[in-house]
């Protein structure tokens, strides 16, 4: 490696640009995961010939940027210039959304058949605004492709998932986020111990975009990125600490339990929706008897419905710990 080669390999925490978009994928085949999709999407490419296509999942997964790797792919140089990003969220409303796919749509073109629409959010569309949607991607089929993102398909009336080739993205997989993870430490010039890669997938939970900004931010405090930095910087508990609060609650020991749940809250900066995430996605980890699995879940339930529909956090969060410690007592 040359002077300049390692001076530009060293990190410059702080200064360096946002890794999420340093990392976006160009190409189809820099997506990671998502065995069953990028194949079928890479065939639309070769075929020169892409239906409307519908992205349904979770955040952080690669919707957007798949829709960007197909259009690098299409048109090379010229692909900023055909495909129009936009958010159906747009706070100005759905009209302006509507005007921009117009003229977007007539505006001349340089060459190419069909220019891309990629509309995100789609599933923030009332079914009158959808039901406009339809009929504006009919009206310009004949040269605009639509890919629309969201988050449930099925918030996304029949008439457009059934014109749309849907693909349904998932949570990506562990091995997924530790390849990108690795790739870019290395990248970076940045040691990342196997504990810390396996604390940025856990607090990742499937999505790529945390776990970029996790090592992102965990790069930045120190020399080495760890396991405790990681779930430090990620506001993330250890699996352990919450498998001790849930033990002192089932051991009838509610004072321990609370005091747990306490440092969770307090030392590692977790809000309540985050102990329930946690607490649900390492229940069946537990070394805990199946029944107390079961009670846990149930109460979970119940504990998360309403939060969401917005009782005090810490207070249900106390009672679930109760309730288990008072079956103890049973
Ligand atoms: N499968 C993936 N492979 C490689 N990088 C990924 C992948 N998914 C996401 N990323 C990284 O995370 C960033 C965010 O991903 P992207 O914008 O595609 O998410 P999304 O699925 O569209 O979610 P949202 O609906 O929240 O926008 C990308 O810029 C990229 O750096």
């Amino acid at each position: 490696m040359s002077e300049a080669d390692a001076e530009a390999a060293e990190p410059t925490p702080g200064k360096t640009e946002v890794w999420i978009e340093k990392y976006r994928p160009e190409r189809l085949d820099e997506i990671k995961g998502h065995e069953n999709i990028i194949p079928r999407l890479k065939n639309y490419v070769e075929q020169d010939d892409l239906p409307h296509i519908m992205f349904a999942g979770p955040a952080g997964v690669g919707k957007t940027a798949s829709s960007q790797a197909i259009a690098r792919e299409i048109y090379g140089d010229d692909w900023r210039e055909n495909f129009l990003e936009l958010n159906a969220s747009d706070q100005r409303g759905i009209d302006v959304v509507r005007d921009r796919i117009k003229d977007f749509a007539r505006s001349s073109f340089g060459g190419y058949n069909y220019r891309i629409i990629f509309l995100d959010e789609a599933d923030a569309l009332t079914s009158d605004a959808q039901s406009a949607l339809r009929r504006t991607m009919e009206q310009f089929s004949n040269n605009t492709r639509f890919i629309l993102s969201c988050n449930y398909s099925s918030q996304i009336i029949d008439p457009i998932q059934s014109r749309c080739a849907v693909f349904r993205f998932t949570e990506l997989t562990d091995d997924a986020i530790e390849a990108q993870v690795r790739e870019i430490a290395d990248t970076e010039g940045i040691a990342v111990t196997d504990d810390g890669v396996d604390a940025l997938v856990y607090a990742a939970d499937g999505d790529m975009r945390k776990a970029i900004n996790g090592l992102q931010a965990a790069a930045v405090m120190g020399e080495t990125v760890d396991e405790e930095t990681v779930f430090a910087i990620t506001s993330t508990a250890r699996p352990e600490e919450v498998e001790a609060m849930v033990d002192h609650a089932i051991a009838g020991d509610f004072t321990a339990a609370r005091a747990a749940l306490e440092d969770l809250l307090m030392e590692r900066g977790l809000a309540g929706g985050d102990v329930i995430d946690q607490l649900h996605r390492s229940a069946w980890e537990f070394d805990i008897p199946e029944q107390a699995t079961v009670r846990l879940l149930e109460r979970l339930g119940e504990v998360d419905y309403r939060i969401t529909e917005g009782a005090n956090e810490r207070l249900q969060l106390e009672a679930l710990l109760a309730a288990l410690a008072l079956e103890n007592d049973e």
